[in-house]
């Protein structure tokens, strides 16, 4: 992240002094944003940095302990520079935050450079996954940097201390976030579908019950309940590779954009980032443990490579933006929208669906069988009245509030959920999109196709209340989605375990004996055991210290 603060913020003349520096591990740089007390309120970081024109440098400081910078991966013990963001102050007045250069640690012996105090955090969740990562604190006291070492590409301080806003959004300043978050869209697909393909292998292999005169028992996979749990999970790994590639294409127009500066899409960047972030990451980390409960005891082993994902992966929700934080920044787009509405301003982008509001707020579902639910413009439609009822409900609730600040606030659960809903909405419509595509390979695209309709279906299941609340769906438009889910479960299974091995994972990568590619679980499994350091001694350590005793007490005392 230090790079892209640096590509996004830095001028032209910064860019080429640092980054070669960078790119070449001369420097080892972070991004030291969050504070002991704030993260997800960047304006509210207390880090200051003011400008001494006596001597043309900026004077880094943590003025109290809640401004101690906490978090940075890899402030801890790595890196030997930061980006940080501080409060501006010049003439004494506090211009907000910016990002500022700022050396740590001394490139002849590593150690930290005066008034600069540092170390790690210490240990995380889990059994250490993330403890390879030196998140770390940091304070200063007083430490000069000079004043070109400011990040002048959004704003300029002169020599004689003036500040200069350039004439580009504020906004710009979070724009490395917007960069991380659309990675962590397809970060989510790759956790997921490693989690989806141990789950299903081992689903294939498993074999439990059922067995009729003394043959093969039922293998879990065959079970609906199984399919049911599993292959959602498989669809949403699907889902998030395809509106991930996506993200990265509107990301990419957004840069270019910006470029020439063309501020039209920052909005739609903004909201599509933060709430496709959210919204995968939640889904993913409740997928992975889902995924290690469909493969009952086996899954709780670190040997099957599941515990150590979910551990690294769940801080996903939390880091690039609190996903509730963000789902928030959602809602306030979403309602922004509405209030336009009646403008004659036109919705563009992900939000276009909100310009059909007249048909959508009274549109009726039109599905009258089962299978009427492969049909996409059904599923497209269902999904935009939703999340459009959902908004426009959200924002008539605000609109009879003493103040619309007060009205948000109080409507703020039911804002998070139209958020969700249009998130959701652009998930199902990009797969949708992608299946309409020309796809290779005998086969393919019908079994995306299936999954396509798999994710659509579920999700549509699992928030069934909206889409009955807002009078999307009838009940039984609801049943009729239930039942042909259950139709495509039984098409997907033949193809299951292909489309895990589609993924290509090899058995390393995975880290899982219930993953291997060639089945060969119970083996490794048994294999694994002796491996365990608790091994290493038949009996083990600690039996004549406390073992022995206790059981020859308890023999005296039966005898007694
Ligand atoms: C074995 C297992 C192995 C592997 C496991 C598998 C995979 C692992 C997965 C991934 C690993 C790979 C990579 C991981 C990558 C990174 C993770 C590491 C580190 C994380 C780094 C961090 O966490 S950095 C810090 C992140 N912090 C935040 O995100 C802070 C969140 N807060 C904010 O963004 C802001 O404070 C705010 C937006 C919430 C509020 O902003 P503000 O106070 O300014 O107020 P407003 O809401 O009024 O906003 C003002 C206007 O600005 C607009 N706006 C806000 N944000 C943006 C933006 N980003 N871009 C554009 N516009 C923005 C807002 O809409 C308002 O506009 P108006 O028109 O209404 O004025
Ligand atoms: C593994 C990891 C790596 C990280 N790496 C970095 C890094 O490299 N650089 C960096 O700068 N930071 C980093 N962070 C910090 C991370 O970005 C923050 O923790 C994150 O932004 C959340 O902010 P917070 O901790 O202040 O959460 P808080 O905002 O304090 O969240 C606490 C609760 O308050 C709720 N909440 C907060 N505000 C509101 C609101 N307005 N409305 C409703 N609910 C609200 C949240 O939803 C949450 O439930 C990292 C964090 C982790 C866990």
């Amino acid at each position: 992240m230090f790079v892209p603060a640096i590509k996004g913020q830095g001028t032209e003349e910064q860019q080429k002094k640092w980054l070669p520096l960078a790119y070449k591990f001369q420097i080892i740089g972070c991004y030291a944003q969050t504070e002991l007390g704030h993260g997800s309120n960047v304006q509210g970081l207390e880090t200051t940095a003011t400008f001494d024109p006596m001597t043309d440098e900026f004077v880094i400081h943590s003025p109290t302990l809640t401004s101690s910078k906490w978090w940075p991966g890899g402030l801890g013990k790595a890196s030997t520079h930061a980006v940080v963001y501080a409060r501006l102050i010049t003439e004494g007045k506090d211009y907000g935050i910016h990002g500022f250069i700022v050396q740590l640690r001394s490139l002849e012996d590593h150690s930290p450079l005066p008034g600069v105090t540092l170390g790690d955090i210490g240990g995380k969740f889990g059994s250490g996954a993330y403890n390879s990562m030196d998140n770390g604190v940091l304070r200063f006291d007083h430490v000069r940097i000079p004043r070109d070492q400011m990040l002048m590409r959004l704003s300029q301080v002169t020599r004689e201390g003036k500040y200069v806003q350039s004439d580009v959004p504020k906004q710009l300043l979070y724009g490395t976030m917007v960069y991380v978050r659309q990675s962590i869209v397809a970060d989510a697909s790759k956790a997921l579908s490693r989690a989806v393909c141990i789950a299903v292998r081992y689903s294939a292999i498993r074999k439990q019950f059922g067995s009729q005169d003394g043959g093969p028992e039922t293998q879990v996979l065959n079970y609906r309940t199984q399919q049911s749990r599993l292959f959602p999970l498989l669809a949403s790994a699907y889902a998030f590779r395809f509106v991930g590639d996506w993200l990265n294409w509107l990301y990419t127009d957004v840069t270019q954009k910006l470029e020439v500066k063309d501020y039209s899409t920052l909005q739609e960047a903004h909201a599509c980032t933060a709430g496709l972030k959210a919204v995968t990451t939640s889904a993913t980390a409740d997928a992975i443990e889902e995924c290690r409960k469909l493969c009952g005891g086996h899954g709780y082993l670190n040997s099957s490579g599941l515990p150590e994902l979910f551990a690294v992966y769940v801080p996903a929700c939390t880091y690039e933006g609190d996903n509730v934080v963000l789902l928030l920044q959602v809602a306030r787009i979403l309602m922004k929208t509405v209030s336009q509405l009646t403008s004659g301003k036109q919705p563009v982008g992900t939000m276009a669906y909100m310009g059909k509001v007249q048909h959508l707020m009274q549109s009726k579902c039109a599905v009258k069988t089962a299978e009427d639910w492969l049909n996409p413009a059904f599923i497209q439609e269902a999904f935009e009245a939703r999340a459009l009822r959902m908004a426009v409900n959200c924002a008539q609730n605000i609109g009879q509030a003493s103040n619309q600040e007060e009205g948000f606030y109080e409507r703020s659960p039911d804002l998070l959920e139209a958020a969700v809903a249009h998130i959701q909405l652009i998930i199902v419509t990009k797969f949708i999109e992608k299946v309409h595509q020309d796809i290779p390979g005998h086969g393919v695209k019908e079994q995306l196709q299936n999954l396509c309709n798999v994710y659509a279906l579920y999700t549509l299941h699992k928030h069934l209340g909206d889409f009955l609340a807002t009078g999307s769906l009838t009940p039984k438009q609801g049943a009729l989605a239930n039942e042909q889910l259950g139709k495509l479960y039984a098409q997907v299974r033949p193809n299951a375990v292909a489309l895990v091995d589609a993924f290509n994972y090899t058995d390393h990568y995975l880290g899982s004996v219930l993953g291997r590619y060639d089945g060969n679980v119970y083996p490794a499994l048994y294999e694994e055991a002796w491996k365990d350091p608790l091994n290493e001694t038949v009996v083990p350590e600690g039996y004549h210290e406390y073992l022995r005793p206790l059981l020859k007490q308890q023999l005296k005392l039966s005898r007694l």
